[in-house]
């Protein structure tokens, strides 16, 4: 049976309470400090793919968007991330948290040493968006419903924990704060108004549940790489390479 726009908000909701990337113990042992400095660096690398690939993935919804005020609506998620003439953007923002994690903020953008699963989870989510339905795509990026948590937990923990967080280095998660509620309630009115079948709001629970695997297998990589048992795969970066002081040597 087809839910009502009320039943049917709350069953997305219910699926970031379940299975939102906040309850990772990757996150939990970042935010509560519990993170060696390479591990944090680790995360920094493997994050910015995810980083570089959104507007690649937003421009790929847009290139498949009929409606010029659909799209009018959508372009400002690029220019959040890209940069305007007065904005630099989210990407220098996550390289401001490179170089204050001591890492070469070069290295980090040339996505040398991301570990092949980030690429496949990161990558499967940009051709999501690519091939399935418009509202499958717009229900993917829901998970930002539930993003202002994670990022005001994560600015208090790791300003409470570790000595490179100030102002400047997470400069990145207090522009979202300010950026992400606009396109949330825009991508969640649209959702609503457009699931108005049982099949169609199957389908765009099943592309947040899609979207939500994709941001946990990325942790969950992280967590076995370098936390437990620590096997990094081949190719992914080693403690010690990517380092800013090594270029300045
Ligand atoms: O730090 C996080 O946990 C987190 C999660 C998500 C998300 O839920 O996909 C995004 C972001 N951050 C983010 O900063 C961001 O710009 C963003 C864009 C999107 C999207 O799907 O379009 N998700 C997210």
């Amino acid at each position: 049976m087809t839910q009502t726009r009320e039943e049917f908000e709350a069953r997305l909701r219910q699926i970031g309470a379940e299975r939102y990337h906040d309850k990772h113990p990757f996150h939990h042992l970042l935010h509560g400090g519990g993170c060696t400095p390479d591990q944090v660096r680790a995360w920094v690398i493997n994050r910015y793919y995810y980083q570089h690939s959104i507007p690649m993935k937003d421009a790929a919804f847009m290139s498949r968007v009929e409606s010029p005020d659909l799209r009018r609506a959508w372009r400002s998620r690029i220019e959040d991330h890209d940069g305007t003439d007065t904005n630099p953007g989210g990407i220098k923002r996550w390289l401001k948290l490179a170089e204050a994690v001591g890492l070469d903020p070069d290295y980090v953008a040339s996505t040398e040493g991301v570990m092949p699963a980030t690429k496949f989870a990161v990558d499967a989510y940009v051709r999501f968006v690519r091939d399935k339905t418009l509202l499958e795509a717009v229900a993917a990026s829901l998970t930002e419903l539930f993003a202002p948590k994670i990022h005001a937990d994560r600015i208090q923990g790791l300003l409470k924990n570790y000595d490179f967080a100030d102002d400047s280095s997470l400069s990145y998660f207090q522009n979202r704060l300010k950026e992400a509620p606009k396109d949330v309630a825009f991508g969640l009115k649209w959702v609503l108004d457009h699931a108005d079948t049982q099949e169609k709001q199957d389908m765009a629970a099943n592309a947040l549940i899609f979207k939500t695997d994709v941001l946990w297998s990325q942790l969950d990589a992280l967590h076995s790489a370098y936390v437990e048992p620590g096997r990094i795969p081949p190719g992914a970066w080693q403690p010690g390479q990517g380092m800013a002081n090594a270029k300045a040597a």
